[in-house]
């Protein structure tokens, strides 16, 4: 794309490669910051606040577009469709840019995509809504699930599935944790810098630090342009990881000499924690499925300096005898329908179906059966998603304690986004019986 190319037309782009060709929202985001690195920091900001904000509201934004337009969002060209739910979004939420100017833009847009045709449908569209902003109507709260799905943007049957199986008030809370801004949540590696030495580093980078009430060890980072390019973050003194994911490792409570599995590892965030708590002690085998996944674990490790951790490729679904019964702790931080990150991933609750909930509680069962094996008598095996769905959590935890008597259920947590302070996350954790 020439270099003259607009912050609007990137963000045009970005919706239309997520929403009509399934590109996975953060990989283009990152992608279109990384090609135009021209582009000044507000620039970027705008074109992440857009593209971000138009998918987080995305069905609350068709639902007042079928309002005012004669042709429903569905059966609109993509182009329009995203021109029109950017614009609309823009309207609701941002204060910067007067409605008349967002109409023009959105407008000359259509245009220059080669939809001349449709610009009197899209001003039409555009200047209705932003006049009658006072009298969109949104649906009867009487009729829950349509209500909280417009509302929260949450599809139909995801607002229905939460409904039944944590109730109205959750369902709230989690939509309201939702659609808040996620802060960045980091783990500070300790062992190679004191946390004031960190903070004063980040301090001079221009990053903006506040505490996570009651975990010392990590920190939210926010106002910074690009987290990867800080001298901080290459020198590997902090990992990303939000505080829920952080509890695994401290619940396994690695102690020295310690031998840990890890059987589904990448980008590395469990077992790099785990490494760190060894103190250079024991090992870490971060395993995962293929060379790319494989790859950003060593990144990560790489910059985090420690020699007590190895990266194997390796399917999870396929025994490996030489594990049998070598690991003290094995972490079974399984693939999972990842609603408890929503909030962070604004296109995935658009991707996942009710089928994929049972497909993947089947996949999980599928894993725990290969490496539950793998646990030494007495050793404890870390069951983790993060995901709100009890099919996946609760009944596979009790469905593991069930059909393997040489393990019992020592804890297990279901923690709520907007309730406990971080993404929504699940960990079981299991003690195998010594037979000694
Ligand atoms: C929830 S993520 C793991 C996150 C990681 N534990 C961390 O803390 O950074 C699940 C991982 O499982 C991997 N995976 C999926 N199927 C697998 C399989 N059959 N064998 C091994 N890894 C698999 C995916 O590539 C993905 O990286």
């Amino acid at each position: 794309m020439a270099a003259s190319v607009s912050g609007r037309d990137l963000v045009l782009e970005a919706l239309l490669m997520i929403t009509r060709d399934g590109e996975y929202s953060h990989i283009v985001l990152k992608n279109i910051l990384d090609t135009h690195q021209y582009l000044d920091k507000k620039e970027r900001a705008f074109i992440t606040r857009v593209v971000n904000g138009t998918l987080e509201r995305m069905i609350e934004l068709d639902y007042i577009i079928n309002q005012f337009s004669k042709v429903k969002v569905q059966k609109m060209k993509p182009v329009i469709r995203c021109i029109l739910r950017s614009a609309v979004y823009q309207m609701r939420y941002m204060d910067s840019v007067p409605d008349s100017a967002i109409c023009n833009e959105a407008v000359k847009l259509a245009v220059k995509r080669g939809f001349s045709g449709l610009k009197g449908f899209v001003n039409g569209v555009l200047r209705t809504i932003s006049r009658k902003k006072q009298e969109i109507v949104m649906p009867d709260r009487e009729d829950k699930e349509s209500y909280l799905s417009v509302i929260y943007s949450l599809p139909k049957w995801l607002v229905g599935h939460w409904l039944k199986e944590y109730g109205e008030e959750a369902v709230e809370q989690m939509g309201t944790a939702f659609l808040q801004a996620a802060p960045t949540t980091v783990r500070l590696n300790l062992n190679r810098m004191e946390k004031e030495d960190i903070l004063k580093l980040l301090k001079e980078e221009g990053v903006t630090v506040s505490e996570v009430p009651g975990m010392p060890e990590a920190l939210y980072l926010s106002g910074y342009d690009y987290l990867a390019g800080l001298p901080s973050f290459r020198e590997g003194l902090y990992q990303v990881q939000d505080q829920s994911s952080m509890q695994v490792a401290k619940l396994a409570d690695p102690q020295p000499g310690d031998y840990v599995i890890d059987v589904c590892a990448a980008p590395g965030g469990k077992a790099i924690h785990m490494a760190e708590l060894l103190k250079g002690s024991g090992h870490v085998e971060a395993r995962d499925l293929t060379e790319y996944k494989t790859q950003k674990i060593w990144e990560n490790v790489e910059r985090s300096g420690l020699s007590n951790i190895s990266v194997v490729c390796q399917d999870a679904l396929l025994k490996t005898e030489a594990s049998i019964e070598k690991a003290d702790i094995l972490i079974a931080d399984l693939p999972c329908s990842g609603l408890g990150v929503l909030g962070r991933k604004p296109d995935l609750k658009y991707r996942v179906t009710k089928e994929d909930l049972t497909e993947l509680q089947n996949l999980q069962r599928s894993i725990l059966q290969v490496v539950k094996d793998y646990v030494k008598p007495g050793g404890r095996l870390l069951y983790s998603t993060c995901t709100i769905n009890r099919g996946e959590n609760e009944e596979n935890a009790g469905w593991f304690a069930e059909n393997f008597k040489e393990y019992h259920l020592v804890s297990r947590r279901q923690m709520m986004p907007g309730r406990d302070g971080g993404d929504g996350f699940y960990i079981a954790v299991f003690q195998k019986e010594n037979h000694e």
